[in-house]
């Protein structure tokens, strides 16, 4: 019998987060807009590395908040913009160069598939507010403009044609539609964005079309909800949970509610007794830059530590894609998509399925770490050596008979001094992360 939700805070609190988003593990977002018209944004820091202001707004390494960085007035986006483009040149002008002509949605899903991934959340609607669907709030949208189709609705049925779940991300509180005055600090950003009661209708409504049209398993608003529509919540998210049974939703509704906490880059915090997922860009930017090549962006040993200390602790990798406005995926970012799919491919009973151990990870040096996950009376044992061709680690209070996954990694293991010896002579395909099965948890 389907459970029906009531639209009051304590019904919603009775949702449990599906069998799915835990088993899930890892994720492909997309950032794909206007923004990957210009594709610019100045490469300086991630976020959380620097205090959210002025200095950061003024120089804001992610591309997808063109609009504000030129709306400042000054700094590397501006100059870039005036140069390109011309002062006279209007953001909304790029609805009309947005082509998407190269566009293959099933050929994105294929290699979302191959790349591991259980599910994708696409940007419906940025901070910039045009939409990439045919919403009837507005024709501001890549329906009526630009790629002249439903962006959201096409991708949605290539990503469930390849059996992966589809998420849908909103920019709830801030439209720079509605609202647009150039945000320098955090208070502009979360506070005094969009403040009028007609904006919070317009949310509540354009998320009520998302859901009904397209069912998203995740529904991932952010930065927060219009404060003047936050009683909206409750009847939102309870017709979200009875169209979705096995929806969920993030923690970006004014700390009202969640199913998941998030982290971004450096900013947020995470705790393993919870689920979580750690979102970022392959670079500094969400939306596509066309100044990040190969080396400016994450390396593939390091999304796979990544993937592999978030899912260690009880967390989900929601690695972002910025594809071109042709709708071509950069190369350099498949390579990685690919990569950490043949990782998956060898690794992957340790990750998908896993829950985290009662072990917690180790940190034998910055380039040494050890993690742990379970799965069906098995602990895995997942030693990330960055760098290193060979290893030898003492893992304590462990015994038993431990296997690497990988047939072509070469290592030992030992007990000593009451505990387990790992000694890896050769990571074999595993990039620098070697996996070992132990059938018994001790
Ligand atoms: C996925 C990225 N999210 C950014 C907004 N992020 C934040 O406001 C920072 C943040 C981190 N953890 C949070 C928890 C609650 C609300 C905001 C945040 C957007 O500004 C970026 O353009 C991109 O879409």
């Amino acid at each position: 019998m389907k459970k029906r939700y009531a639209s009051t805070w304590e019904s919603l609190k009775e949702h449990q987060v599906p069998q799915w988003y835990e088993d899930g593990k890892f994720g492909i977002f997309i950032h794909w807009g206007l923004y990957s018209v210009p594709a610019f944004a100045p490469q300086t820091w991630e976020l959380g590395e620097v205090p959210p202001d002025e200095t950061w707004f003024s120089n804001n390494p992610y591309a997808e908040w063109y609009y504000n960085s030129i709306h400042v007035g000054y700094g590397p986006s501006y100059d870039y913009h005036v140069k390109k483009y011309g002062k006279d040149f209007k953001y909304e002008q790029f609805a009309d160069m947005w082509k998407a002509e190269k566009w293959n949605p099933a050929e994105w899903a294929r290699l979302f598939k191959k790349a591991g991934a259980e599910y994708v959340v696409l940007t419906t609607k940025h901070h910039d507010g045009f939409c990439l669907f045919p919403s009837k709030y507005t024709d501001y949208n890549a329906s009526k403009r630009g790629p002249q189709r439903d962006i959201v609705g096409d991708l949605t049925d290539a990503v469930r044609g390849e059996n992966l779940r589809m998420g849908l991300y909103y920019s709830g509180i801030v439209d720079w539609t509605f609202a647009d005055d150039p945000i320098l600090n955090n208070d502009d950003l979360f506070h005094t964005a969009s403040p009028t009661f007609a904006y919070a209708d317009y949310a509540y409504n354009q998320s009520m079309e998302l859901i009904d049209r397209y069912a998203p398993s995740v529904f991932w608003n952010d930065i927060g909800w219009p404060r003047q529509g936050e009683h909206n919540l409750p009847y939102l998210l309870s017709h979200y949970y009875n169209t979705v049974e096995d929806g969920v939703v993030n923690d970006r509704f004014n700390d009202l509610y969640y199913d998941f906490t998030t982290k971004e880059y450096q900013s947020g915090s995470a705790n393993r007794r919870e689920k979580w997922e750690m979102c970022r860009g392959m670079g500094l930017s969400f939306g596509y830059n066309a100044m990040e090549s190969d080396d400016k962006i994450i390396s593939i040993e390091d999304a796979i530590s990544l993937l592999v200390s978030t899912v260690a602790n009880n967390g989900n990798l929601l690695l972002n894609i910025g594809p071109r406005a042709d709708g071509t995926i950069p190369e350099e970012q498949e390579k990685r998509l690919l990569a950490i799919g043949e990782w998956l491919g060898v690794n992957g009973e340790a990750i998908y399925g896993s829950r985290c151990s009662s072990r917690e990870s180790i940190k034998y040096t910055d380039q040494i770490q050890v993690h742990f996950t379970e799965r069906d009376g098995a602990l895995y044992v997942l030693i990330d050596a960055k760098g290193k061709s060979q290893v030898s680690v003492t893992v304590p209070g462990l015994s038993g008979n431990a296997v690497p996954l990988d047939p072509k990694v070469e290592a030992d293991t030992a007990k000593i001094d009451g505990g387990l010896r790992f000694t890896v002579k050769n990571f074999g395909d595993s990039q620098n992360v070697a996996v070992f099965r132990l059938n018994r948890i001790m």
